[in-house]
């Protein structure tokens, strides 16, 4: 097959107004990565008339597939397929297809001029292709309407999304370029490698392309490597001699999916010889009996966004995925909303966890006593908290692995897998297995209340050579009973929401 080439343009004002992040760019870059094209150019433009002719003008000479996306929809700024006709000489005409498809939807009775029926309107020697439901088989209402070598996608993220997933075969597919891709996460600073990578690049040119993107505020890494070739073969042996070539240490062992591998990962983790896997392994035992004493209706995580219940979170996921391996419906959270300050990054990370675990987050606001009786008219059915409680944490000397809550309090079944894990066995957990944490940990907070009674831990402190105060990172601290000591004792015995 000949060789392909693709641009995209974004077609919105919204866009360019910075109103709407696009994200449409990046989804079908992605997806035709993974079919092994990569989009040349990517533009955006306004919803101008002239504009938007003279974009695809250009692009169906210099590209040999263009995808727009926007601008199909039914209102005054939506004139995509105006473009692409005067583009190409062409008009738009009112296509007997499309015609039948939006009468279907619309009603018989709107007149041509009608805003449901300018989505029939298409240029005259448009084609269509109908998108396949891939769950029921069955095909969508509205087609993909292409132009010469122009597809033209709507904006909705949903719609196009649609449109792609089930017409990337028809369209792209079968291209002969397939690539191999290595990812490498290096500890060390892009300065300090910049010599062996450029070496690395020149020795390999035409044969590997290579890729260098440093991150600021990762918790694992600080450059990632990637290496990409249409050779497996050459990929391999390329991959060990940069290996080599990098500073001795510097590569880290990093899980970019943790997630989609918590069972394996962590059953396998319950599997090793050792104190600490011992303690994995009864945390496991723990949530699989839970499991067995309540239906996944029933029960829920304590999640605030802190460290203990991060781990156990994954734990959770990793367990109720072990068990029902085609479970669609989302695990849920509890969350007891302080009303005392949270720290930002605590509420982005809490947020960006209920995403990265498909979450279903049970809210209730107040003191926890208040929460608890709160969801209990909310969430009747809710009987047991799986909570990340240690023995060390205060107060929980004598709790056991299923304790109900103390009389005088709203009757739910505390399920405490974690009791015997020490602050050394949460960070060990988080960090082997390249969990996402709180951001905070990595500056000096080994223990997160409210804004104003939580500091970073002094034990961390140390200065720069310039003589700034700096904090290592929450899991390098030493000793693990100052794990408290960033903390305010609590003034207020309001004050009992907190993030560990
Ligand atoms: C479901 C539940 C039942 C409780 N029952 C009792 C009781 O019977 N008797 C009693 O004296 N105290 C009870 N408490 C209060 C508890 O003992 C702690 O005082 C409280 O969690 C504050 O935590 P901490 O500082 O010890 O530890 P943390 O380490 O902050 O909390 C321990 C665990 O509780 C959960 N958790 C904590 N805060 C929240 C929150 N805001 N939203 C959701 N989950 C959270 C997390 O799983 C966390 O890992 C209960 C708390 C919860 C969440
Ligand atoms: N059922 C179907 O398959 C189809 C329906 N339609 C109808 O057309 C209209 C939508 O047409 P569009 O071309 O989507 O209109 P549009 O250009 O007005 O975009 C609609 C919205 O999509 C979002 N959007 C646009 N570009 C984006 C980008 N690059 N990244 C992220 N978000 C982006 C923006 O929020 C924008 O408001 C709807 O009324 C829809 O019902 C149109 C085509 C197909
Ligand atoms: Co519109
Ligand atoms: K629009
Ligand atoms: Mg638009």
């Amino acid at each position: 097959m000949a060789k392909v080439h693709f641009s995209h343009t974004v077609i919105g004002d919204e866009i360019l107004k910075g109103q709407t992040l696009d994200t449409n760019s990046h989804f079908i870059s992605k997806e035709l990565y993974s079919l092994g094209v990569k989009v040349e150019r990517i533009s955006v433009i306004s919803d101008d008339l002239q504009n938007i002719a003279d974009e695809i003008s250009k692009f169906s000479k210099e590209f040999t597939h263009v995808i727009t996306s926007g601008g199909i929809g039914p209102t005054h700024d939506d004139i995509t397929f105006e473009g692409a006709a005067r583009a190409f000489g062409e008009s738009v005409k009112p296509h007997p297809e499309l015609l039948r498809v939006c009468k279907q939807y619309f009603g018989e009775d709107k007149p041509l001029d009608s805003p449901q029926m300018k989505m029939a309107h298409v240029p005259e020697s448009a084609t269509l292709t109908y998108p396949m439901n891939e769950k029921t088989g069955e095909m969508y209402p509205y087609p993909l309407v292409s132009i010469h070598n122009v597809h033209i996608f709507p904006g909705i993220p949903k719609l196009m999304e649609r449109a792609f997933a089930s017409l990337k075969n028809v369209l792209f597919g079968g291209s002969d370029v397939a690539f191999h891709l290595h990812e490498l996460y290096l500890s060390v600073k892009e300065l300090e490698v910049a010599d062996v990578l450029n070496e690395f690049v020149q020795k390999y040119e035409g044969i590997i392309n290579v890729g260098s993107y440093p991150e600021w505020s990762n918790s694992y890494f600080s450059v990632k490597i990637t290496l990409e070739s249409n050779s497996k073969d050459d990929l391999e042996n390329a991959v060990l001699d940069l290996k080599q070539r990098l500073p001795m240490d510097s590569i880290v062992d990093f899980e970019k999916d943790p997630i989609t591998k918590a069972s394996q990962a962590v059953y396998s983790l319950a599997e090793q010889e050792g104190d600490f896997p011992v303690k994995v392994q009864s945390a496991v035992n723990v949530i699989e009996e839970a499991l067995e004493k309540y239906p996944l209706t029933d029960i829920c995580a304590g999640f605030n966004g802190g460290k203990d219940c991060t781990a156990l979170l994954h734990l959770f996921y990793a367990a109720v995925k072990r068990k029902y391996p085609d479970l669609e419906n989302s695990l849920q959270i509890l969350y007891i909303e302080s009303t005392h300050g949270t720290f930002p990054d605590v509420e982005k990370f809490f947020k960006a966890s209920v995403k990265r675990y498909n979450l279903e987050q049970v809210t209730v606001k107040g003191r926890i006593k208040e929460g608890l009786l709160e969801l209990k008219k909310t969430h009747p059915k809710i009987k047991a908290v799986l909570m990340g409680t240690r023995k060390s944490d205060p107060y929980s000397e004598t709790l056991q692995p299923f304790s109900p809550t103390d009389p005088g309090w709203p009757e739910f079944m505390r399920v405490n897998p974690m009791l015997d894990w020490s602050y050394h066995d949460v960070w060990t957990f988080l960090r082997s297995l390249s969990l996402p944490y709180c951001r905070l940990y990595d500056k000096g907070y080994t223990s997160l209340g409210s804004v104003a009674s939580t500091t970073p831990n002094p034990a961390l402190r140390y200065l720069s050579p310039s003589g700034d105060v700096l904090y290592r990172p929450a899991y390098t601290l030493r000793d693990g009973t100052h794990e408290r000591t960033g903390r305010k004792p609590s003034t207020s015995s309001l004050d009992n929401n907190k993030q560990d």
